[in-house]
Formats: C-alpha cells, sequence, structure tokens
C-alpha cells in the first residue's frame, strides 16, 4: 500500500513510520506544521509542532530512508482546532482540542490531501489498536492507551488509518526507536497542549477573550461569594483558582458546579453536588449493531470507565451509569468501550451535551 506517515518529531511516530516501511508499505513521511508563528509554540523537549520538531522528523525519515514533506496545516488548524477551542469554552464547555486535531486535521485536511494524492491510508504514532473487524481498540499500553481521542473516528476514517504501535508499550516503542538508530528515542513525551506555550490555559483564554468580571454564586442559596474575571476559565469539578469570600466557620471546599455564559456566572457547590447519573452526547459516532447495550463509558482523557446502560437513537447517545460520576464536563468526549481480552473496543462516541 502506498502510505503517508504523519511524524511530529516525536518517537512515537519515527517508529511507526519505520515498521510501516519495514512491514511492506511504499511510505512517505510528513510532518504538519500547525503554528502561524513556530517560535511560538512548545519548545521541541516537550512540543510537537516547532522548528526543532520539524527538523527531528525529518532526521527520522531519513534513518529510515523514506521520502519526507511538511506540509504547512497551520491556517486549518487555526480555524478547526484553536478557534473551536477558544469558541467552546466562550460558550462554557471544556473542549479536547487533542481529539478535535484527530478529527479535523490528522483523519480530515491531511486524509483527503493525502487520498487525492493517490496514498491509500495514514499512519501514526497513536497508541491504539485496529481490529480486523475495523473496530478501534484500546493499546496495551494502558496507561499510553489514546483511543480516546480517536474515538471520534468514523468507520470511512478508521478503515484508512493505520496504528502500528497499539500491539507495543511505550518502553518497548523507545527500545525500538534507539536499535534502529533514530536520534528521538530519548525524546521525553509530549504534554499538555500543544498551541499553549507555557500551558497557561487561563491566560490564553484572557489574552483572546478579554477582561469578563463576574459572579461567583453558591448553589443552594444563590448568594453572591466571589469574583471571577472570566467564567470561560472555569471547568466543571474545578476546585483550585477559586477567589471566594467565605467566612469562618464555613470554609467547606466549593466546586465548580456549572458555568452559565448568558449571565457570566460560574455556580459552586459542595462535591456531592457534582455527582450525576445521566450522561446525554451529541454529535454521536456508533459502530455497533445494537442500539442499546451494557457497556463501560470513559467521560474524559485519561479518566476512570464506568459501567453504563448506553442507548442510541439516531441523534444522541445517553448513558445511565450504574454509580455516579464526579465532575462531568460538557464538551469532552463521551468514550463507549466494550470489554476485551484484546483490547476494549470503541463502540461509540459522542460529545457530553447534558448531564443529571
Ligand atoms: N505536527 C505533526 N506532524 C505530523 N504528525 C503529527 C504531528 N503531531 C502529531 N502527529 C501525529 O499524531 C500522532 C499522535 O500525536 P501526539 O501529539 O499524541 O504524539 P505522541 O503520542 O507523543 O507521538 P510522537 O512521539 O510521535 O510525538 C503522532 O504519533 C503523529 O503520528
Amino acid at each position: 500500500m502506498r502510505v503517508l506517515a504523519a511524524m511530529s518529531g516525536g518517537v512515537d511516530s519515527a517508529v511507526a513510520a519505520a515498521r510501516a516501511a519495514e512491514a511492506g508499505h511504499d511510505v512517505t513521511g510528513v510532518h504538519l506544521a500547525l503554528a502561524r508563528n513556530p517560535q511560538t509554540y512548545r519548545s521541541g523537549a516537550r512540543g510537537c509542532c516547532t522548528l526543532e520538531d520539524a527538523r527531528d522528523a525529518r532526521r527520522a525519515a531519513d534513518v529510515i530512508g523514506i521520502p519526507f514533506y511538511v506540509w504547512d496545516m497551520a491556517e486549518q488548524f487555526h480555524e478547526s482546532v484553536v478557534d473551536d477551542f477558544v469558541a467552546e469554552y466562550a460558550a462554557g464547555r471544556t473542549p479536547n482540542p487533542c481529539l478535535r486535531c484527530n478529527e479535523k486535521i490528522k483523519f480530515e485536511a491531511v486524509l483527503d490531501r493525502a487520498v487525492a494524492l493517490g496514498f491509500d491510508a495514514v499512519v501514526t504514532g497513536h497508541h491504539a489498536r485496529l481490529g480486523a473487524d475495523g473496530l478501534l481498540r484500546r493499546s496495551v499500553d494502558y496507561g499510553k492507551d489514546q483511543s480516546y481521542v480517536l474515538a471520534v473516528l468514523t468507520a470511512a476514517q478508521l478503515s484508512r488509518a493505520m496504528f502500528p504501535l497499539g500491539d507495543s508499550t511505550k518502553a518497548l516503542v523507545r527500545a525500538e526507536a534507539a536499535e534502529r538508530g533514530l536520534a528521538v528515542a530519548d525524546k521525553p513525551d509530549s504534554h499538555d497542549i500543544c498551541f499553549i506555550a507555557d500551558g497557561d490555559t487561563r491566560k490564553f483564554l484572557a489574552d483572546r477573550l478579554g477582561s469578563q468580571p463576574g459572579d461567583i454564586v453558591e448553589a443552594t442559596t444563590g448568594a453572591v461569594i466571589g469574583q471571577h474575571a472570566g467564567a470561560y476559565a472555569y471547568t466543571v469539578g474545578q476546585r483550585r483558582g477559586l477567589d471566594l469570600r467565605i467566612s469562618a466557620p464555613d470554609r467547606n471546599p466549593r466546586y465548580v458546579l456549572s458555568i452559565t455564559p448568558s449571565t457570566n456566572t460560574v455556580t459552586v457547590g459542595p462535591s456531592s453536588a457534582l455527582e450525576v447519573s445521566t450522561v446525554v452526547g451529541t454529535r454521536p459516532i456508533w459502530h455497533f449493531s445494537d442500539f442499546s447495550v451494557e457497556c463501560s463509558v470513559q467521560l474524559r482523557a485519561h479518566g476512570s470507565v464506568f459501567p453504563a446502560s448506553v442507548s442510541f437513537d439516531g441523534s444522541s447517545l445517553v448513558a445511565s451509569l450504574a454509580s455516579p460520576a464526579r465532575g462531568v464536563a460538557t464538551g469532552q468526549a463521551m468514550v463507549c468501550y466494550q470489554p476485551s481480552p484484546d483490547g476494549d473496543i470503541v463502540l461509540g462516541s459522542a460529545t457530553i451535551s447534558e448531564t443529571s
């Protein structure tokens, strides 16, 4: 097959490209330039999209012996991922930009261009598996599993994806990179959000949305117990960073229960008030023949899973949790997994729109 390997400059995608080439595929490497100004992205040690990362990707392609290109996707990335990220926070939700990037950039903009150029598939270094049935599964390395951020992909997108690392642990991938003479073998993993240079999400949002002072309100009494500089800076379940004027002896911890952009209010309350038993999601993807199933749901990246009864009605997914979950934020993905010995299977996903 002719395949396009998306090479970030990190160790995972370098080994993924090398494995695809070794498996006999005709591989071309592509690094995506995603920054309008690469200097503003995280520096080479931690990020994915700096000039050093492009250089690291090129060196890896040279060692593997495959052609290599840089594609400038900065405008699409900003429109589909960064602007969406800001708009979602402004609407009181908590987005996951990696998920959005997989959906709109890697497996839409990049895949579409690749197919137009005659490629059969896009290879990435994601830690996830694709079964012979075409369904997405968790990686063998549960701690590194990235099926959650890939669960938004449709069957058509998955049919043109290759994830060569899903059967390997991260430790094995690093050892293999060293054996293959890839200089990125010891390069640290990327963390956080690649387009927020200093990791300060609140400041990033404030620079774009400005100061919007408003009230922090106690859920039970309706009393104003604090002020904020922008409701967009908060997430359901958050405890830290709340500037509350509460007098002793009432020092019980308060958590963000909801964010209401129309009144610019942040509502807080005790942790028990964060418990939800029903989660509704829109923009569903559903890969299963049954529209009603007992499965496990994951409600945030790296979060716990909850046994649930999930039903799909064509336009939304509704999960009734067997035991309550806390701090479930709208805008995050609800991903449904069916336990399986060769990696839990992704049955479907949706964007969380309501909880109760
Ligand atoms: N700027 C980029 N250009 C090309 N491909 C990219 C880029 N950023 C990410 N990818 C692809 O998406 C995959 C997952 O990205 P993620 O940021 O989660 O990296 P990762 O798991 O740390 O992998 P790596 O070690 O390859 O950076 C990468 O393995 C790579 O295939």
